[in-house]
């Protein structure tokens, strides 16, 4: 299948292009980037298929960090192919599934079994190894078998590894290994069994805090072994002040660290939590006003370079629980896009450029693979969007098997057109 795509305003940073440009893609990969592309002039080839990207950007496929499939174990909240779906729908081509399922992800055979699934799947899929056997923060799993079996990073994600002993030699064996190690920072013995972020709105809804210093810590903790073991280290889902300070000065001490946000993380905060409703639940939690100004502070300043979905589905019949009971989580795949357009470009705090960088580039960069980009010669993952469309956000229409999102009825600016795959188109709008 060819596919020329005509007369879309191009951002693709990494090749330093920004413009009108056609892109024509054939057998799988960006064959020529150029002005006025006409489908005869190009060696003969003709495109089976031409989309009209008029008004609209066309930039490299968006790349998740973190996403929970939850298979092998959690098929009733999300499965493979359904998640890989409403990746696709999100204008993602490529997601990091993380190995919170149930086995975990901590052996070959689980790593292996993911990855011939996906084979089937929507985007490209690249599982993430659990650092502990049976993620239980006792015994370190055979990382070396994990990365052979395709395992593109580890992590504990869902809690940290507390034995900072145990995590000290996980991180070393990355370090040697090369791969990035993706922390979920949270101290479980200060976090306990808190539901919300500490405040005035926990204490109005008579539910237990979860305190700033529960990631804060370990934030700290896990820069200082960075820098120590040499790691390559990725905070996930950063959600307070604290940690974009920690963070800022870990960059300028040259320590090889990265951090993540979400949309919810810069969208809302707890006092935006209307009452007992486990659509607002998630860890970490959504945090004060000052939190949510100081994340996109530091999305606007590149402290924080990637911006994750977390996405976590999880039942109906789990999230209609009162917060108290329900699981941690909401799913983000099919929002993310509009929401950070919405939220950080219409509104000026990052460009167009940052966008791409944060969704696309920067995690290509991490882990060390040859996407972000929609160079010539390189393997044709793109996705199409309207700047200009506005709608409104509808859990009912989500591809994806969850619909826990607190983005139900926001009404939002930008849309995923298109999502292509190696030259293959794996969602459009219609
Ligand atoms: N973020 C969440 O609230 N939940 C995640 C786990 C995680 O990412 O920590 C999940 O697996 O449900
Ligand atoms: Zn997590």
């Amino acid at each position: 299948m060819n596919i020329l795509i005509k007369n879309g305003y191009v951002i693709d940073p990494k090749s330093n292009l920004e413009g009108y440009y056609d892109i024509l893609i054939k057998d799988g990969m960006i064959w020529k980037v150029s002005k006025n592309l006409a489908t005869e002039n190009v060696h003969y080839i003709t495109a089976n298929r031409v989309i009209d990207a008029s008004g609209k950007y066309v930039m490299p496929g968006f790349i998740d960090l973190h996403v929970h499939l939850r298979e092998p174990g959690y098929e009733y909240k999300e499965d493979i192919l359904s998640g890989s779906r409403a990746a696709a729908a999100g204008g993602f081509t490529t997601i990091c599934a993380m190995p919170n399922t149930n086995p975990p992800m901590d052996c070959e055979e689980i790593i292996k079994a993911v990855i011939d699934k996906a084979k089937d799947a929507f985007v490209n899929v690249l599982p993430v190894g659990a650092i502990t056997l049976g993620q239980e923060g006792k015994e370190i799993s055979d990382i070396p078998a994990l990365v052979k079996a395709g395992a593109i990073a580890i992590s504990e994600d869902g809690k940290s590894v507390m034995n900072s002993d145990l995590y000290a030699v996980a991180l070393k064996q990355a370090a040697r290994l090369g791969i990035p190690v993706f922390a979920h920072c949270e101290d479980k013995a200060l976090s306990k069994d808190g539901v919300i972020n500490e405040g005035d709105k926990a204490k109005k809804l008579g539910l237990p805090g979860i305190s700033n210093s529960v990631e804060d810590i370990i934030v700290a903790r896990d820069i200082i072994l960075a820098k120590e073991t040499g790691a390559k280290l990725h905070l996930c889902h950063c959600s307070t002040e604290g940690s974009t300070y920690m963070l800022k000065i870990a960059k300028e001490l040259g320590i090889n660290v990265t951090g993540e946000t979400c949309p919810h993380y810069f969208t809302l905060s707890d006092s935006d939590i209307p009452g007992d409703d486990s659509n607002y639940k998630m860890n970490p939690p959504l945090r004060s006003r000052k939190d949510v100004e100081a994340i996109k502070n530091a999305l606007k300043n590149d402290i924080l370079d990637i911006i994750a979905t977390d996405h976590a589905p999880h039942s109906e019949e789990e999230k209609s629980r009162p917060m108290k009971n329900a699981p941690f989580g909401i799913v983000g795949l099919e929002t993310a896009f509009s929401v950070t357009w919405t939220e950080l470009v219409t509104t000026g705090i990052i460009s167009c450029r940052q966008l791409v960088e944060k969704m696309s580039v920067n995690p290509a960069k991490i882990l060390g693979i040859e996407k972000g980009c929609i160079g010539e010669g390189l393997t044709a993952d793109v996705v199409i969007v309207d700047p200009e469309t506005e709608y409104v956000i509808d859990k009912n229409k989500f591809l994806s098997k969850g619909k826990n999102t607190p983005f139900h009825g926001k009404k939002v600016k930008g849309r995923v057109l298109y999502t292509i795959v190696s030259g293959y188109i794996k969602y459009e709008l219609n």
